[in-house]
């Protein structure tokens, strides 16, 4: 469904910044140093989870200087709404994944349960090793605990950076929390 512009506009200027470029790109920093010292010589398979992930993919990849390739995996449960329902399938590449170190990378490790579903796969799958990375954590109970994370924040509706309001503000450049009043 669309935003019609004056709603797109109402529901930017009520949100909260939670964090800037700046922040985010630091902590991208931290996160490369980490992977490199965990992955630098397993030669991984990068799995971007579609499609929240591509933003940190394309901020990080350039970041790990070492032998590595590329591909995406999909499973999704929000589905342009702000609360999870049951796990859909679009994209697992088992065949890829056998024998290797693979490096699930997402945006946003919230009640766990996407990584969680993704990295049982991975590993059904025959993945050698399973490496998480996610750009941001909520502080609140997870599913399953990520590797590598990026940055936490509090337990409110965000987007920007990749992660989406109603399937709009992916391309918000920072992260911001909905207010309640359009959660
Ligand atoms: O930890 P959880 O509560 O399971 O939530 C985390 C997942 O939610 C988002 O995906 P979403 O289903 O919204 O799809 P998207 O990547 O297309 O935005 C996000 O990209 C994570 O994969
Ligand atoms: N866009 C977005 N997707 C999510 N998936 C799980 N939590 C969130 C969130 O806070 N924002």
């Amino acid at each position: 469904m669309k935003l019609d512009p004056q709603t797109y506009a109402a529901v930017a200027s009520r949100a909260e910044c939670l964090a800037t470029a700046n922040d985010i790109e630091a902590a991208l920093d931290r996160m490369a140093a980490a992977l490199t010292a965990r992955l630098g010589d397993k030669d991984p398979l990068v799995l971007c989870v579609m499609t929240g992930a591509t933003v940190v993919t394309g901020r990080l990849l350039p970041r790990l200087d070492f032998q590595l390739r590329l591909d995406y995996i999909h499973a999704s449960r929000y589905q342009g709404a702000t609360r999870g329902g049951e796990i859909g399938w679009h994209h697992r590449p088992s065949e890829a994944i056998r024998g290797e170190h693979v490096l699930v990378l997402d945006d946003i490790l919230d009640e766990g349960i996407t990584l969680e579903h993704i990295v049982r796969a991975c590993r059904e799958d025959g993945a050698a090793s399973v490496t998480t990375a996610v750009l941001v954590e909520k502080e609140r109970e997870h599913a399953c605990a990520a590797d590598v994370v990026g940055i936490r924040v509090p337990d409110r509706y965000l987007y920007g950076y990749g992660l989406d309001y109603k399937n709009y503000f992916r391309n918000a450049p920072g992260l911001y929390a909905v207010a309640d009043v359009d959660c």
